[in-house]
């Protein structure tokens, strides 16, 4: 068995040996160990949802309200998970979710994320509250595919500036985030009294932003607290709309994908508004309380959008079963975020690698066992509803 899935045959070889891996190979077991090892501040940072954490139990059950029904005899030895998404391909249709603040996880932070990723070829997105600056990412990422996040800074300047650095440093797709305009009410946070950003972890790209440094009266380093205020304020407040999409298109000339959609109207505005993508997605459940699961939604604007911007779809991905489904369901790709941050936080590069193999793996057996060669084969048909 080669491709992906040839991670299971190494594991099996390695136990014949007398090895197991160095870590667990199940996402909810590495969650679990993930607990153990860091302290409660960073893993219930990550962990955590918003408010009462039902959006982010409705997107596991939204995920489990459907069923993958096999077919067999279809010869499905050899399979292709290569997927085109915004003029690239793939090797598969899994991007690392934007995640910032990795400092907290691992000292390498991104720049380790970066390198298991482009190792695998799967795109890493840096967001905008990185650890680590674009360039010295884009360093890490060597000819990989870069995607840059954008938590879009009230100031046009310091914007400018921002989107031309990662224009520069090759950054080839803009993401822009809109759900997350200012944090939700997160209680494990609150209680805990631990925000890493208000720690000045994750403000390294505004701090070593010419134009941000250009409009403070005393530098970062000297005067910490001043500077974080002045970036959350920046990228905090309401006077973002459907209209402004238009200042991004001026300075960004790639691909432009929004992410934090749900609502199929807002999916036919981002149509309208002329942009190459949308990324379905409720931020993994830390943004609105009381939502509906990223999944349910997705059908329903799969269909509204057809091929007028490419789908794609995060919030509750863990297994490879659930990557069948989204891409069942509506999606190029999928993006996944806490489960490859647990691995960062087990052995840096290495237990990123590991996470992002396993579930490569996962899915190139699972869509091979239901009778599928490629994502192009999935479609509704493949499921059942429960
Ligand atoms: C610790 C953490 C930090 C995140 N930081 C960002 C960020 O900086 N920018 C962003 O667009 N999304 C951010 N997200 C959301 C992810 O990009 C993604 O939407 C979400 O994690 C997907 O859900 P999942 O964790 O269930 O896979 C963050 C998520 C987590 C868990
Ligand atoms: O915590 C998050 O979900 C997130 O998106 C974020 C926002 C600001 C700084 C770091 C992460």
């Amino acid at each position: 068995m080669t491709g992906f899935a040839g991670y299971q045959n190494e594991l099996y070889l390695q136990g014949l040996a007398g090895t197991v891996p160095p870590f667990t190979t199940d996402p909810e077991r590495l969650e679990e160990s993930a607990r153990e090892r860091l302290g409660p501040g960073p893993f219930w940072y990550v962990a955590g949802a918003a408010g009462t954490g039902a959006t982010a139990r409705a997107n596991r059950e939204a995920f489990d309200a459907w069923r993958i029904v096999p077919r067999m005899l279809t010869d499905a030895t050899e399979r292709h998970l290569g997927v085109s998404v915004l003029g690239t391909e793939l090797p598969a249709p899994v991007l690392l979710a934007p995640v910032g603040v990795q400092a907290i996880l691992h000292p390498d932070g991104e720049l380790a994320t970066a390198r298991a990723a482009a190792d695998l070829g799967v795109p890493f997105v840096l967001s905008t509250a990185a650890s680590h600056t674009i360039e010295d990412v884009a360093a890490a990422a060597g000819d990989a595919a870069r995607w840059f996040q954008l938590y879009w800074p009230n100031d046009p300047d310091v914007c400018a500036s921002i989107l031309g650095r990662a224009r520069a440093a090759g950054y080839r797709v803009l993401v822009v985030t809109l759900d997350t305009w200012t944090l939700a009410w997160r209680p494990r946070d609150l209680d805990q009294g631990y925000l890493p950003f208000l720690r000045g972890v994750g403000t390294a790209i505004p701090f070593s932003d010419p134009a941000f440094r250009a409009g403070l009266a005393v530098a970062p380093e000297d005067d910490l607290p001043m500077a974080i205020l002045r970036w959350v304020h920046m990228f905090t407040g309401t006077d973002k709309s459907w209209d402004r999409l238009g200042f991004l298109r001026e300075h960004w000339d790639g691909p432009i994908v929004l992410k934090g959609i749900q609502h199929v109207d807002d999916a036919r505005k981002a149509v309208d508004a002329g942009v190459q993508g949308i990324v379905v997605s409720n931020h993994g459940g830390r943004q609105v309380d009381g939502a509906v699961g990223s999944l349910d939604v997705l059908p329903g604007i799969a269909d509204a959008v057809g091929e007028r911007v490419e789908v794609l779809f995060d919030s509750g991905v863990r297994s490879g079963a659930d990557v069948v489904k989204a891409l069942a369901l509506g999606a190029r790709a999928v993006l996944v975020g806490r489960p490859f941050a647990y691995g960062l936080a087990h052995g840096g590069e290495v237990g990123v690698r590991h996470v992002l193999r396993c579930l490569l793996a996962d899915f190139d057996l699972t869509l091979g066992l239901s009778g599928h060669r490629s994502p192009a084969e999935l479609s509704r048909e493949v499921l059942r509803p429960r």
